[in-house]
């Protein structure tokens, strides 16, 4: 028995609002709720598909490989919009693991050999359908086999940066690093450092 034995949801109604590279609708809902009342909400979900996102670690220099690009949401906010992430990209209907493999050589020129799924989470359930498949993969300099910096024909713009993993947490504490899936990566990164080795 939880509170939640009673409570229910179903889809009444979607609304599209837009349908643009990705759709955002309105729905309405019938919630019934933990008491058993049932009311009619509204609730607008932005329809993301997912993504993959990944640790590179290289266990002999003990650095993670991330990348810096331009955020417009960031830049939005009126605060510096060139932000530090670990490489991450939409599936685009592949599978997490492919998907991956292709996101973290394209952004970072690293040809990953064994990789480790982690875990999934969902980024904003709140407002969003994005559901984030989380890896792992140590690295060393010989796994590179090109620049890396992304598609130029999708205009992809990226910077590969080289961060001691010592010096991450700072990095957050400071403000530095404001991604929440590179935030989730690298307190893994720390609190797991000995099982990647
Ligand atoms: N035309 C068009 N292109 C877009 C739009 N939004 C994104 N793109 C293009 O779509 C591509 C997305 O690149 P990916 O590497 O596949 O995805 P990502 O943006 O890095 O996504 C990752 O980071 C995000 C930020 O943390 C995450 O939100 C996402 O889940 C994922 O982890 C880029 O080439 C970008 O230019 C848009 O609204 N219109
Ligand atoms: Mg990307």
């Amino acid at each position: 028995m939880t509170k939640f034995d009673k409570a229910k949801a179903e889809i009444v109604d979607e609304r599209i609002l837009a349908d643009g590279w990705t759709r955002l609708s309105n729905f309405q809902i019938d919630y019934t709720d933990s008491d058993g009342e049932t009311h009619r909400l509204q609730r607008e979900v932005y329809h993301r598909t997912p993504a993959a996102t990944i640790l590179l670690y290289d266990t002999r220099r003990d650095i993670v490989i991330l990348v810096r690009q331009f955020r417009l949401p960031v830049f939005l906010h009126g605060e510096p919009a060139w932000i530090v992430e670990a490489p991450a990209g939409l599936l685009d209907g592949d599978a997490p693991e492919a998907a991956i493999r292709r996101e973290a050589e394209e952004e970072t020129g690293f040809r990953i050999r064994d990789v480790r799924f982690l875990f999934k989470a969902y980024s904003a359930p709140g407002s969003s359908t994005e559901l984030q498949y989380f890896f792992a993969a140590t690295i060393d300099s010989t796994d590179r086999v090109s620049e890396g910096g992304g598609l130029s024909h999708e205009h992809e713009d990226i910077e590969v940066l080289e961060v001691p993993l010592d010096q991450v947490m700072a990095m957050i504490e400071h403000g530095e690093i404001v991604d929440l899936k590179t935030i989730t990566l690298l307190q893994w990164a720390i609190m797991n450092r000995d099982t990647l080795r």
